[in-house]
């Protein structure tokens, strides 16, 4: 296919099912994919697609089971989220990018590190661990979704703030709090409860170690879901990575899109050859 601008989403076609795409940048420059969290859509790196179309083709996409991708029946696993990665990157013809996912994304991120890692420049996983979680969690979430339906995805959107957001950031941008909150409110019941189930079952503790992609790790100073910690046990295994912490909680590239896209954008620069 032709790589063109599409700054307004679209149905990109691959052989993993139609994914909801959106590119922004010239087809010339090196290309940046961005990576959704659990819950929300690829309308979240508006900022980000803006600030990097300067010097990368981004190509923003919504995972499995979110906002028009396949929401084939779950379980899903992390295997397949990866290589629903690679999957887009070879419909758009694309041998070679970089990754930045957040939370689930960043996760992903992991594991296409230790499966393709041939296939990125740099590989930046925000706000995520090698095990997110823990296991009992995500099955309980994962139940009560598919038992509530749409009511459940209500009210996980009504206590999305607190596990996204400082208390700071929800009293003073309530706009960008709801618009998350909203996005999450929209998402498929059986889409988000598969994904949660991939959480519950992938724990790449074990394997990081093998990563020899160049890798930020980026941590949000008051993120109570994937902490500081959690990213600095990252940055132990993984050979030349980098750390970076933005005062932000979970969702920390729509608290702090400033500090988040310098510390992207200097990694970016370090790793990625003609930049
Ligand atoms: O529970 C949440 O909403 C936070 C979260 C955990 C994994 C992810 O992608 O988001």
């Amino acid at each position: 296919m032709t790589i063109e601008q599409h700054a307004s989403p679209f149905f990109l076609p691959t052989v993993r099912g139609q994914f909801r795409v959106a590119i922004n940048g010239d087809a010339s420059l090196p290309t940046l994919i961005l990576s959704n969290s659990l819950g929300t859509t690829l309308e979240m790196w508006e900022a980000q697609a803006a600030t990097f179309a300067e010097n990368y083709r981004v190509v923003r996409y919504n995972t499995r089971g979110h906002g028009g991708s396949p929401v084939t029946p779950g379980p899903y696993n992390v295997d397949d989220l990866g290589a629903d990665v690679l999957a887009i990157l070879d419909a758009l013809d694309i041998e070679k990018a970089s990754f930045c996912g957040i939370s689930m994304g960043g996760h992903t991120g992991l594991w296409l590190g230790v499966h393709a890692g041939h296939r990125f420049d740099a590989i930046a996983v925000c706000n995520s661990a090698a095990k997110i979680g823990i296991a009992q969690g995500w099955s309980e979430r994962a139940a009560t979704v598919r038992a509530n339906g749409a009511g459940a995805m209500q009210t996980l959107a009504d206590s999305a703030p607190g596990r996204w957001f400082t208390e700071e950031f929800i009293r003073s941008h309530p706009e960008v709090v709801r618009l998350a909150q909203g996005w999450l409110g929209g998402i498929a019941p059986e889409g988000y409860a598969a994904c949660c189930e991939a959480l519950a079952l992938s724990d790449l503790r074990g394997s990081i170690g093998r990563i020899a992609t160049p890798t930020l790790l980026l941590a949000g100073a008051s993120d109570p879901v994937t902490t500081v910690a959690d990213a600095e046990a990252m940055c132990a295994v993984i050979s030349g990575s980098k750390l970076a912490v933005v005062p932000a909680s979970h969702l920390s590239n729509l608290e702090a899109p400033q500090a988040f896209e310098h510390a992207l954008a200097t990694f970016l620069a370090e790793s990625v050859p003609s930049i």
